[in-house]
């Protein structure tokens, strides 16, 4: 393995996928650097989701190669479930278990471990995520919006992965909780050192969380950097996206 490939959590070359006469992703290639949060932008329908489902294996590719932690995906030695958490955009909690039973899903999963053992696993991931324990035992219909994407967060974290999956992790949230969940996701990158794939089209949480941007067009990667360069990439889409009337008012307040 080459030094860049060992810096990189998950590499993407020439990849095409589409589904029947459509193509959606036409040769795309991608870093992702080790313990970055790289943040991801597109038209809407433009393959954001289809790029990530195909990363974590749920969706074929017609060619190109995508590597994880420098193995294939799809290689029989990865070991999906300990390599990446996911947060689904809904947050995906199952309605009729505890929020301590949704985070341990993944344990019961995946390990033969007591119940003392699940039980303060639980507390701990939940903790980690800003919840208290006397929510554990709260069912999904009970929690608000912020609440159930932490605790989908803290299920997503439970085997601890290197690397985190966010499907437009701030959608349906108020300003003030998308701002805490930004600020829980910075600080556990952080602390765990974990490499963060976030779908966003929130301009907060690419401006404030996101140590790289990358915008996907017309199938392909056409620009990728630190926030400040995207916005000085001439690319006609990007300029569109970042200099339309409502970014630009956005921007304009965010200073
Ligand atoms: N399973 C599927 N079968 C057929 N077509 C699909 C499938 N999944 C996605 N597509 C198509 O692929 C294209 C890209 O979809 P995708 O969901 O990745 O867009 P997106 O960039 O995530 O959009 P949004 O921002 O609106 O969520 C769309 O044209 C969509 O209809």
């Amino acid at each position: 393995m080459d030094q860049s490939q060992d810096l990189c959590a998950i590499r993407v070359r020439d990849l095409v996928v589409g589904f029947g006469r459509q193509t959606v992703l036409d040769h795309l290639s991608l870093d992702v650097r080790r313990g970055e949060i790289l943040g991801l932008v597109g038209a809407s329908g433009g393959g954001k989701s289809v790029l990530m489902r195909t990363i974590i294996g749920l969706i074929p590719r017609r060619s190109g190669t995508i590597e994880v932690m420098g193995h294939p995906v799809g290689d029989r030695t990865q070991d999906a479930a300990t390599t990446w958490g996911i947060l689904f955009q809904q947050g995906a909690l199952f309605s009729s278990l505890t929020v301590r039973q949704n985070v341990q899903f993944p344990l019961r999963e995946n390990l033969v471990l007591s119940q003392e053992l699940m039980d303060e696993i639980a507390i701990a991931k939940l903790e980690m995520v800003g919840l208290r324990p006397q929510d554990a035992d709260k069912y999904p219909a009970e929690l608000s919006g912020g609440m159930t994407k932490r605790v989908a967060l803290a299920r997503a974290l439970a085997l601890d992965p290197p690397i985190l999956f966010l499907d437009e992790p701030t959608s349906g949230l108020d300003p003030i909780a998308a701002g805490d969940f930004d600020a829980l996701i910075k600080t556990l990158q952080k602390t765990l050192g974990l490499t963060v794939f976030m779908v966003t089209h929130d301009l907060a949480s690419l401006t404030t969380v996101c140590d790289r941007v990358a915008a996907l067009a017309d199938g392909k990667i056409v620009a990728i950097g630190p926030m400040r360069e995207l916005l000085q990439s001439e690319h006609p889409w990007v300029r569109a996206y970042f200099h339309g009337k409502r970014s630009q008012m956005l921007q304009h307040e965010m200073r």
